[in-house]
């Protein structure tokens, strides 16, 4: 980088070495390998502006955010915050300001992005973010409500050894066969109920739906339609992903800032526990409803039931 520096570009250059710039910004704002990068980087960084994102991964919570995300990344005309900001749960009284400056610079024609997939059910989020602005395009990632809650125990279980059994907290402890919707691995997959504060501030037209189940598949061809919604040029294609069988799912061949290929860290992709067919099959006829109410708002059909 200091060679192009001490190089004086002509104005046809220009453009690719501000991409290049931007794209050592993105690995210095992750603070992911800030120790490659020499100090005289320094003298770029007021290269772009900080702006409010135009696109967000709102949800949902175990649905394949990060995977999303990291592929977005791959885009040259993406810049996103690595972790997640949480600016319209838990930070909001921050202020915008403090939101603002949380983003990567970007230049002319780049989109900033995040990722905070709680704001999905978070009674206040949509419009706080439509208080930023109304024009906001927002992303969905969903995946089977069941699979999603089992993921999500997955996790907390991760973290905590002595958790319940799954059945013991998806069932409410008075009555057998009901399920307890305070749970908040049950509640989120109530995708329906959520949508609709959404829908109280946004047009349909400005919400995505990806499916997670998808973007695991065929992550180019639902990349594709990522790539569409966000108006960028398709650049993400079948080419940048290979299925790694020991992980069992796609990985990058070439991730943002890397020439190697990197598949997800080991929280993302992990084995679930074994829950009784039973207990799921309960689960699964209590979402069929807000399945079905889903598809219809959407107008798509996930194919969960
Ligand atoms: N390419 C690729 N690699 C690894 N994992 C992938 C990928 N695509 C989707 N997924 C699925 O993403 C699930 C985690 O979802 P999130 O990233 O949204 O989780 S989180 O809410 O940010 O914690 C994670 O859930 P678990 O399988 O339960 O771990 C994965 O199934």
């Amino acid at each position: 980088m200091t060679q192009i520096a001490r190089e004086l570009p002509g104005s046809t250059e220009l453009h690719s070495i501000l991409q290049q710039i931007g794209h050592v910004q993105q690995q210095i704002s992750d603070g992911e390998r800030a120790q490659d990068v020499d100090n005289s980087i320094s003298v770029f960084n007021n290269f772009g502006s900080k702006k409010f994102p135009q696109a967000i991964i709102i949800g949902v919570k175990k649905g394949g955010t990060r995977a999303l995300l990291e592929f977005l990344r791959i885009h040259p005309d993406v810049r996103a915050v690595g972790a997640e900001p949480h600016f319209f749960d838990r930070f909001y009284d921050k202020g915008l300001e403090w939101y603002r400056n949380l983003m990567p610079r970007t230049l002319d024609g780049q989109i900033t992005m995040e990722k905070t997939p709680s704001y999905f059910v978070t009674k206040e989020a949509p419009r706080r973010v439509f208080g930023m602005s109304r024009h906001t395009k927002l992303i969905v990632v969903v995946r089977d409500p069941v699979t999603r809650a089992v993921s999500d125990y997955t996790q907390t279980l991760s973290k905590n050894p002595g958790l319940p059994t799954f059945q013991n907290l998806v069932f409410k402890n008075s009555s057998r066969g009901l399920i307890d919707t305070s749970w908040s691995a049950v509640r989120i997959g109530i995708y329906a109920k959520h949508l609709e504060n959404w829908l109280q501030f946004f047009p349909l037209s400005r919400l995505l739906f990806v499916s997670g189940e998808r973007l695991v598949t065929d992550p180019a061809g639902e990349m594709g339609r990522v790539q569409d919604f966000l108006g960028l040029k398709r650049v993400i294609t079948d080419k940048h992903f290979y299925f790694n069988q020991t992980k069992g799912f796609p990985c990058l061949k070439k991730p943002e800032g890397s020439s190697r290929p990197r598949c997800l860290g080991k929280s993302k992709g992990r084995p679930h526990p074994h829950i009784p067919a039973e207990v799921l099959l309960r689960l699964r006829d209590f979402y069929r409803p807000f399945n079905l109410k889903f598809y219809q708002m959407t107008g798509q059909d996930f194919g969960w039931d």
